[in-house]
C-alpha cells in the first residue's frame, strides 16, 4: 500500500489572510520505495510530511494512506490510521528516559492487544534489524545520538505500518552518522516495503533515495529517478 496526495493545498491564518504552505502538491509514494524531499527553509516540507500523517487536514485535494481516503475519517478514524497504518519518525528520538531500548519499542505495541512475548519478540527483531541487538537493555543515556535514532525508526516500524514519514532524521548527527542513518532508512524501506518520505536538507543523502521531490514555495517539483 502507498501514500498518495491529489492536489493537496494547506494555507495557515496569516495576519488578515491566508499564507499558502501547500500550493496544488501531487505525489504518489509506492511500498518499497524512499522517496526524499527536499527544499529550503519555509517551502513546506514539514507541512507536507504533517498532511501526510493525517495530523493536518488540508483545506483542498485529496490524501490517501494505504488505500484509505482519509477524507472520509474522523478525528478518531485518523488517529487510528495513523496507529495502523503510519510510522513517524522526528528530528529528536524523543525517547522515554526511564525505559529500555526494548521497551521504548513494547509500548508502542501495548494497546495494540498483541500477546506480550510477540511484542517482545518483535521489539527485538527490530532493534537487531537496526544493529542495535546488543544494547536492547540501555536506557537513552546510555546510548549515543545515532544509536538513539535508530531506536527511534525501530519504534516507528513497531505496528508494521505502510507509511513511514520521516522529519531531518540526521539534523543532530555528524554528516558520516548522518548517512548511516539514511542508509538504514534505504535499507528498512525495501527489506519492510513500507512507503517512506525523507525530509532532508542534505544533498548528500539523495542517492540512497529511489526518488527526490523538491519543494519550493509550497510548490513540489514531482520526482526525477535518482
Ligand atoms: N502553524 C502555522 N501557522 C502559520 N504558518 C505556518 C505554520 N506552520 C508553518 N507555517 C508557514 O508555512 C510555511 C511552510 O512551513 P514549513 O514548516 O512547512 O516549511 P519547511 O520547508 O519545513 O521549513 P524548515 O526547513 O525551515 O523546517 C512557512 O512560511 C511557515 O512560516
Amino acid at each position: 500500500m502507498s501514500l498518495a496526495l491529489d492536489a493537496v493545498t494547506l494555507t495557515y491564518p496569516d495576519g488578515d489572510g491566508r499564507l499558502t504552505a501547500l500550493d496544488d502538491v501531487s505525489l504518489t509514494v509506492p511500498p518499497g520505495r524512499l522517496t526524499a524531499v527536499v527544499g529550503p527553509s519555509g517551502s513546506g516540507k514539514s507541512s507536507l510530511l504533517a498532511v501526510a500523517a493525517t495530523l493536518v487536514t488540508p483545506d483542498r485535494g485529496r490524501v490517501v494512506v494505504a488505500g484509505t481516503d482519509t477524507a472520509g475519517l474522523d478525528a478518531a478514524g485518523r488517529a487510528e490510521l495513523r496507529r495502523t497504518s503510519i510510522g513517524i519518525v522526528f528530528q529528536q528520538p524523543n525517547l522515554l528516559p526511564s525505559l529500555t531500548a526494548a521497551e521504548q519499542l513494547q509500548v508502542m505495541a501495548h494497546l495494540s492487544g498483541r500477546p506480550p512475548k510477540s511484542v517482545r519478540d518483535r521489539a527485538l527483531d527490530l532493534l537487531d534489524a537496526v544493529g542495535l541487538a546488543d544494547r536492547a537493555a540501555r536506557r537513552p543515556h546510555q546510548l549515543s545520538g545515532g544509536q538513539r535514532q535508530r531506536v527511534n525508526i525501530a519504534r516507528a516500524l513497531m505496528n508494521e505500518p505502510s507509511v513511514l514519514l520521516v522529519d531531518e532524521p540526521t539534523s543532530a548527527l555528524d554528516h558520516e552518522r548522518g548517512a548511516a542513518i539514511v542508509a538504514l532508512l534505504a535499507r528498512l524501506t525495501r527489506e519492510r516495503g513500507t512507503a517512506t518520505l525523507l525530509v532532508t536538507h542534505d544533498q548528500g543523502h539523495l542517492g540512497a533515495a529511489d526518488a527526490t521531490i523538491t519543494v519550493q514555495d509550497g510548490r513540489a517539483t514531482l520526482p526525477t529517478p535518482a
